[in-house]
């Protein structure tokens, strides 16, 4: 195990164009606890946490492991492991090879595949394809391989999501385990019970502020709780506790009294005269403290409630949202609302031994100035008015609230977030392009972080990052940026390179050599595309979802992890593999009406008139719709999901798709005096440019073009053990869509195809038959003669037939 890392965020802002993420956030989480990091939907935790893995850069300020940003690590999977998000997987593959993979990527020994599988409780799994586990095992193989390399720190978003209460309770145990061998362990979670049970230390963040950072004992200080207290005489009770000027609720087990203790209520009750029956102090649970902070209702220093002014509250709504609204000079950036107060100070953010609360406001307004009624100023005014009760404390403030977000409507809300997730967007867009030009501007991040020249964020590092322009080309080109990342396909001679260091060295080194050999080039195109390409690929071979791709048409505030990741992952795979990968995963139906549809449109998109009859984001490994005879494998198709291929009984991936190419056409048989109104569902399979011709002659009502691959030959560790990795692309399906491209060109352009259908020379048709043929080929004739098929495949019938073009002609034939 390397050694706990202390995790630091300094002054970390990061803004997604004009909405302001995480603002100004600065923690240190130390090692040896376990952290958690709470806070409510869209408040910046992975966002926070993203920064710190070097998926995307901050803004402005930082965010270190052990010092030192993400990109400058040696090694980082053996420094920091993390589970972000939902993981994405090949479903074919076998946990033993994912972790082998992400293994020989980052230097780390085999056998540590099955330390780490047995640690997850997956031991037992390791035949079983990922492809048919369930969401909680892949959250076991998630955590696998975020401790492939036994790092001294681990940070988990949600780990609990798809586990079994049993598997939180793992979850739970495992996460104690590795504090308290001292590893540090930041874990963010909504699951607030859970932290209560094993977080030492809690950070809390509202709209991208923090608003506690403490141990979560000081967070649940008994005396800001209760107390519930009885006694035989209930009535004089009250009586005495009125007159000490506590306030209470009467409940049926006894009265609670709010914001005092035990031994103040014992004290009233003595001077009374009273005998108790109970005396009982509770403090408040995570829960309420939790939302209390997150509501401003707490003061996040003294852990209390905080002092409010009724008066104040209708002249100034400085609270919550209406002062975001109110008091933000650029509202825009705090359209999904950070508060108003802007000391500059850093936030209180230390913790454990190390703690040391720096420079937050001495006026007592909060960590992130949430509390700017409290106070001296407040207190002057006259206009002090102590809640009587936590209830009564909690229900002026959700009524300022509420008063602040009617006074905000029109200038903030929903519709703002929706316009600024539209400009963000565009911004993401925008801002790819000059990320060479960005770049050149050079910056001291650059130099300080070893990125490569051509990252276009350099420009963020700049000193005033806050005049920097939004920028939103934030995904870190983890593919070429990281040493771990590598291609799928070249998984193993990325491997290669790691385990020599070699990669890691151009990654942390200079930019001569990231442009030397290359990187730079490919960094600067992960940046510009931070859709695409590197960052899955380093997501995969890490065995670890890093990061969720920005889509275009991204909305602040949905989930970024359900971007289709696997889709995603697996279409740069087609783009690599195939230049026809739509083919691969299209089912298409297309209207008798639809005869115009063009090659373009098949190939490139489905034209409006064309209905996919298949999830468009199916992925590669999932089995194409197989038009079978009985019909049952489109069946099938319908119901595996996007990432999953066909399962058995047992679960286990079936490779019972066709083996071979399909084309099926449907004939309606209009012509037939027998046919009935319905279209008939006979089918007749028929290849190649035949489909096409097909389509010309409006004879087509429905077409289905299915490719499929051979089932994928055993994708077993053994075969990583000894260096093999299949290729996940039959080169034939490859071939196949090849030749109905061509053939598909052949039909639709008048340019000279490069497909041959014909026979093989020695048997095309008698040449007096092709001089039949009206004009045709009267500029190419000798091609005839050299079209043929390296196979020597007969041309068919009906191909002659269909293969012309609208002249009447045939078109050229090339051969190949
Ligand atoms: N890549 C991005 N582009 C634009 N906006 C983003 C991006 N990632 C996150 N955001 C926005 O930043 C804000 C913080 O999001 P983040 O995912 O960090 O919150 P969170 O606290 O992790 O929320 P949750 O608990 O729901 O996961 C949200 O408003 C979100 O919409």
């Amino acid at each position: 195990m390397t050694d706990g890392q202390v995790l630091e965020f300094s002054h970390a802002t990061k803004r997604f164009g004009v909405l302001t993420a995480v603002d100004d956030l600065s923690a240190r989480i130390e090692p040896g606890a376990v952290t958690a990091f709470l806070g409510p939907n869209g408040a910046g935790k992975t966002t926070s946490l993203r920064m710190l893995l070097g998926q995307i850069r901050p803004t402005s300020g930082t965010a270190t492991i052990g010092g030192v940003s993400h990109a400058e690590l040696r090694h980082p999977l053996r420094t920091i492991g993390s589970v972000l998000e939902e993981a994405v997987y090949r479903p074919r593959r076998t946990a033993p090879r994912q972790l082998s993979i992400a293994a020989k990527a980052n230097g780390i020994p085999l056998s540590r595949v099955d330390e780490v599988l047995s640690l997850v409780g997956l031991q037992n799994e390791t035949e079983t394809r990922i492809g048919a586990y369930s969401l909680g095992m892949r959250q076991r193989l998630s955590v696998a391989g975020a401790l492939l390399g036994d790092p001294g720190a681990l940070v988990l978003d949600e780990p609990a999501n798809g586990l079994d209460p049993e598997g939180i309770r793992w979850m739970r145990l495992l996460m104690r385990r590795l504090a308290d061998e001292g590893r540090t362990v930041l874990v963010s979670s909504h699951v607030l019970s859970e932290i209560e049970q094993i977080a030492d230390n809690v950070l809390v963040l509202s709209k991208g502020r923090l608003v506690y950072a403490d141990s979560i004992g000081k967070l649940s200080d008994p005396t800001t709780g209760s107390v519930v207290v009885d006694a035989e005489d209930r009535a004089a009770l009250t009586t005495a506790l009125s007159e000490a000027g506590l306030t209470f609720d009467v409940l049926r087990s006894g009265l609670t009294v709010h914001n005092t203790d035990a031994a103040a209520v014992g004290a009233v009750a003595a001077s009374a005269g009273l005998a108790l029956t109970t005396l009982q102090q509770r403090g408040p649970s995570l829960e309420e403290v939790f939302l209390d902070l997150v509501h401003g209702r707490r003061d996040p220093l003294t852990g209390s409630v905080p002092v409010l002014t009724a008066p104040a509250a209708e002249e100034t709504p400085a609270t919550d949202d209406a002062a975001e609204a109110a008091a933000a000079p650029d509202a825009d950036a705090e359209g999904a609302g950070a508060p108003a107060a802007e000391d500059g100070t850093p936030s209180a953010g230390l913790f454990g031994a190390a703690v040391a609360v720096p420079a937050v406001a001495a006026t007592g307004a909060g960590v992130a100035g949430l509390f700017e009624k409290t106070g001296p100023a407040a207190a002057e005014a006259g206009t002090v008015a102590i809640p009587t009760t936590r209830r009564e404390a909690a229900e002026f403030a959700a009524a300022q609230s509420a008063q602040g977000e009617e006074e905000a409507q029109g200038s903030e809300g929903s519709d703002e977030r929706a316009s600024v997730a539209a400009d963000d967007a565009g911004d993401e867009g925008d801002e790819a392009a000059p990320a060479g030009a960005d770049a050149a501007e050079g910056s001291e991040e650059t130099s300080s972080d070893g990125v490569a020249p051509s990252d276009g964020e350099a420009a963020e590092g700049s000193a005033d990052a806050e005049q920097a322009p939004a920028e939103d080309d934030d995904e870190a080109p983890q593919g070429d940026e990281h040493g771990e990342a590598s291609a799928e396909d070249d998984e193993d001679s990325e491997a290669a390179s790691e385990a020599d260091g070699s990669e890691v060295d151009d990654k942390v080194g200079s930019e001569t050599a990231a442009t030397d050999d290359g990187e730079g080039e490919q960094a600067e195109t992960a940046e510009e595309q931070p859709t695409e390409g590197g960052e899955d690929e380093s997501t995969i071979a890490a065995g670890i979802a890093l990061t969720a791709p920005v889509a275009a048409d991204y909305t602040p505030g949905e989930p970024q992890h359900d971007a289709p990741l696997t889709h995603d992952a697996d279409a740069a795979d087609e783009a690599e593999g195939s230049a026809l990968g739509s083919f691969e995963t299209a089912a298409l139906t297309i209207p008798a009406e639809a005869t115009s549809v063009s090659f373009d449109d098949l190939i490139t998109g489905v034209p409006s008139a064309v209905q996919s009859t298949e999830d468009d984001d199916a992925p590669e490994d999932a089995e194409p719709a197989a038009a079978s005879e009985d019909g049952e494998a489109q069946d099938t198709a319908d119901e595996t999901s996007a990432d999953e291929a066909p399962a058995d009984d047992a679960g286990h991936e079936v490779d019972d798709a066709p083996t071979a190419a399909t084309t099926v056409i449907t004939t309606p048989h209009a012509d037939d005096e027998f046919a009935t109104p319905e279209p008939s569902t006979e089918t007749t399979e028929i290849a190649g440019i035949e489909i096409f011709a097909a389509l010309a002659e409006g004879r087509t009502q429905e077409i289905q073009v299915i490719l499929d691959e051979t089932p994928e030959e055993d994708d077993d560790l053994e075969d990583v053990t000894q260096g093999e990795i299949h290729h996940d692309e039959d080169p034939r399906a490859a071939a196949v869509s090849a030749s109905l491209a061509a053939a598909a060109r052949a039909f639709y352009t008048d340019d000279a195809p490069s497909y041959t259908p014909g026979p093989a020379a020695d048997e095309q048709p008698a040449a007096e038959e092709r001089e039949e043929q009206p004009a045709a080929d009267e500029h190419a004739p000798d091609e005839h003669a050299q079209g043929e098929h390296a196979d020597g495949e007969h041309a068919p019938e009906e191909h002659h037939e269909g293969d012309r073009n609208d002249d009447g002609q045939h078109p050229e034939h090339h051969g190949n």
